[in-house]
């Protein structure tokens, strides 16, 4: 079982921050002390985007964080290279797309990471059918590989999906992208806690979720959450101690 999968798997809840890398007023410099201070605050995990000129899933926030990123010139290079020098116990989990990834070298990727704080990894648009792109050097890694379940995943996929996964099962909880939420479907919960059912690791639920009320909610059907839009942007405003605020009552929901 890798690092990931059991310091999840031991939370009672999971709560899971997302934030851009390079997205801080010192660009790349400031992300030791964003990553300091969320983990502080006793999260589970620390989602780190790279930013991508095409990021096809990202809601407004997140694709102008990622547009901010760009303009302190951030590159996927540049987020390893310091990776490499930051140390904490909370698990890393870098979100990129797929081409980031490619350009850089798939074996590099995997392999600069080694010995760093980074134990998974997200590529939103490598579907299932393409992960061996990535499972040869995951499989030699403690670098877990999070797939993505969405609403539309029915349960043979979802049986498929859950076989052999590690670190957590992202559940994306609308049809649409990051940070949008005009209301959850009704077989919502439903949907969670029969993919709860399924999944031998922990089920975290994504997208939308922005206030103490989603956090219960999903602690109660799933085993926790993931927030970017509404941390990404309060940071960006300068709101800490809101985001501390936050943070710290979402991570003792019982
Ligand atoms: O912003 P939200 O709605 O709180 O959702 C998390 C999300 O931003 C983060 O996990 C993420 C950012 N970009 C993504 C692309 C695909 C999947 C997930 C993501």
């Amino acid at each position: 079982m890798k690092t990931l999968t059991k310091k999840l798997s031991e939370k009672n809840k999971v709560f899971i921050p997302y934030i851009m890398a390079g997205d801080h007023q010192n660009g790349l410099d400031g992300l030791e002390e964003t990553v300091k201070f969320l983990s502080d605050l006793g999260v589970s995990a620390i989602e780190i985007g790279v930013p991508f000129s095409d990021p096809v899933a990202d809601g407004p926030v997140i694709e102008l964080a990622g547009l901010r990123s760009l303009a302190h010139g951030t590159s996927l290079s540049k987020i390893i290279d310091k990776l490499k020098s930051i140390e904490t116990d909370t698990p890393l989990v870098i979100m990129s797309y797929f081409n980031p990834i490619y350009q850089y070298g798939i074996e590099n990727f995997f392999e600069a990471l080694k010995g760093t704080a980074v134990k998974g990894v997200i590529i939103p648009d490598l579907p299932y059918e393409h992960e061996d792109f990535v499972s040869k050097y995951v499989d030699t890694s403690d670098i877990a590989f999070v797939r993505l379940v969405s609403l539309s995943t029915d349960k043979t996929r979802q049986e498929q999906l859950v076989k052999d996964a590690e670190g957590f099962i992202y559940a994306v909880s609308i049809n649409g992208v990051t940070g949008s939420k005009n209301s959850y479907e009704d077989s919502l919960d439903k949907h969670l806690a029969d993919l709860k059912a399924l999944s031998p690791i922990p089920v975290v639920t994504g997208f939308g979720v922005s206030t103490l009320e989603d956090v219960k909610r999903f602690d109660k059907v799933s085993d926790g959450v993931i927030v970017g839009s509404y941390i990404v942007e309060k940071l960006y405003e300068g709101d800490t101690e809101e985001v501390a605020d936050f943070i710290s009552k979402a991570v003792d929901v019982k």
